[in-house]
């Protein structure tokens, strides 16, 4: 579950303060699939980042599976974003450097349970249909096939929550439908799923649809 209330967000830029979120109130509930369209610089990414407790909000509240996250000290915030918050971020954030496997195992380096993920991690490969990938380097793979390896690194310690930011962008048709389609099949096990998108085709996959403009949220479908 996930609720924001009255969340505001101010930057400034060249010493001119500016809104980039201006009281968003959103709820979703348990295994519901939503999607957030809305141009670029319309702040969907600051929208996530505050959900993820990566950017905190100048006023608002945030809270996930009824814990305000707003209220949290550092430590409980960090404990809270690793266990029920999977972000699945812009663009690639894969490591180059590392296996397919091993880029998925990363939420659980420091857990003392790594060898019982690297199972988890390997049946979550298999279920995004790239289990034969798991020995390759990121930098060799599809963006379609590494968009699927970021949503079984978002997976891998059983979030209630995942967060998709434009999950589909540079990807072609079938590689965009293949992956709203797994969104879509995480969300009817039971996770809550945020997506973003500014493509609107997309969102025919989801239960419901808000629209950003220009920092406010509204109703889209
Ligand atoms: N740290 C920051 N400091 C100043 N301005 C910022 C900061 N982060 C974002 N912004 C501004 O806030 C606005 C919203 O940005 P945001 O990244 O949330 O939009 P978006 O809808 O996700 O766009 P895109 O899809 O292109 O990423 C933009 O005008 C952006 O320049």
């Amino acid at each position: 579950m996930i609720k924001t209330k009255g969340l505001t967000k101010k930057f400034s830029r060249n010493e001119k303060e500016f809104y980039t979120l201006k009281d968003v109130s959103l709820h979703v509930g348990k295994g519901e699939f939503v999607g957030i369209a809305g141009h670029s610089g319309s702040g969907k990414t600051t929208f996530f980042n505050m959900i993820a407790g990566l950017t905190k909000p100048t006023s608002g509240k945030i809270y996930i599976n009824d814990k305000e996250i707003t209220a949290m000290s550092e430590n409980e915030l960090a404990e809270c974003r690793n266990k029920e918050v999977g972000y699945i971020l812009q663009g690639s954030s894969l490591l180059n450097n590392f296996t397919v496997l091993d880029n998925v195992c990363m939420p659980a380096y420091l857990a003392s349970s790594y060898e019982k993920k690297r199972e988890h991690a390997r049946k979550l490969l298999k279920e995004m249909g790239i289990e034969h990938l798991e020995n390759e380097f990121p930098e060799f793979l599809s963006g379609g096939e590494r968009k699927r390896v970021s949503i079984a690194r978002a997976m891998l310690n059983e979030p209630l929550v995942i967060l998709a930011d434009e999950p589909t962008s540079n990807l072609d048709m079938e590689n965009s439908k293949k992956v709203m389609e797994l969104l879509k099949q995480i969300s009817e096990q039971g996770t809550t799923v945020l997506v973003s998108t500014h493509e609107l085709e997309w969102l025919k996959y989801t239960d419901y649809a808000m629209e950003m403009e220009d920092g406010v949220l509204k109703h889209y479908r």
